[in-house]
């Protein structure tokens, strides 16, 4: 490991910060990153890949176990988002790269993949966020926990009520995220007015014994940006 970490800094002398590189043998396997990663292409992002460790597989593992139930279903997460959804007929224009999506190689930004409940209007994320996504010395940065959290209760609500838009979020950061810890997303539609449709989510670490932020969200049902569904 520790050469494989050698090489990527020689290539990458800015990867990782000090902290990361004195707690290096505590981290999991981000530092294997793959260089296989295709730039183009269509990928689905939400399978295994080298860079997961071991917390991440047992999560995977445990959902997909509980999916041969048909109460949860895997979700499909391709490089755009035209192509992210099950089913989309439609072409997704040149150039255009799904925000969670848009680096090149596996293991340092949004490591993550979806499940989803539709008996319980569900989503979870089983998410390792990678060494891009620095914020505080060896955390995240509150903004990608934003994002991870918009992507998730968003998906949720589009899988849910169909199109939606984020109209207001709000999160409470209870405790920091260490980059390359294994966390569990999970959201679920708490109820629907109208056009109004009010998520929550928290965000726990992978054995639930820390609970690191919380949020509510407002989405509204739209026609603006319509999705396409087979689920
Ligand atoms: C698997 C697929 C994965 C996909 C996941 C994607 C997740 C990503 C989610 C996003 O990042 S979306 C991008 C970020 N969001 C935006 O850019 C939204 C920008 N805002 C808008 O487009 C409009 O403001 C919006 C569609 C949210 C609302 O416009 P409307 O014209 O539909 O709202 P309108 O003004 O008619 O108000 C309708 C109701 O919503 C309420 N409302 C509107 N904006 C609100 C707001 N910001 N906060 C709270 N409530 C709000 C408003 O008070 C009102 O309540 P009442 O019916 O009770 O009167």
């Amino acid at each position: 490991m520790l050469k494989s970490c050698a090489n990527l800094l020689q290539r990458y002398p800015t990867l990782f910060t000090p902290t990361q590189l004195l707690t290096a043998r505590s981290l999991p396997r981000y530092f294997s990153i793959s260089s296989t990663c295709p730039v183009e292409g269509l990928r689905d992002f939400g399978l295994p890949n080298a860079t997961w460790g071991p917390n991440l597989h047992d999560l995977y593992n445990k959902f997909l176990e509980l999916s041969k139930t048909g109460l949860w279903k895997r979700i499909p997460s391709h490089n755009t988002i035209a192509h992210h959804l099950e089913g989309d007929p439609r072409e997704t224009g040149i150039g255009k790269r799904m925000f969670l999506r848009n680096l090149d190689r596996d293991g340092v930004g949004f490591e993550y993949c979806m499940f989803y409940n539709k008996a319980e209007s569900r989503m979870v994320c089983l998410f390792q966020p990678g060494p891009y996504l620095e914020g505080p010395p060896g955390y995240a940065h509150g903004g990608s926990v934003a994002t991870i959290i918009d992507s998730t209760a968003g998906a949720g609500a589009v899988y849910t009520c169909g199109s939606v838009m984020t109209a207001n979020l709000n999160i409470n950061y209870l405790k920091p995220i260490p980059l390359g810890c294994t966390l569990l997303v999970d959201s679920h539609v708490e109820k629907i007015e109208g056009r109004k449709v009010y998520s929550r989510c928290h965000i726990q670490s992978h054995d639930g014994l820390i609970l690191h932020t919380e949020a509510t969200g407002k989405e509204q049902n739209t026609t603006v940006t319509p999705f396409y569904l087979t689920f």
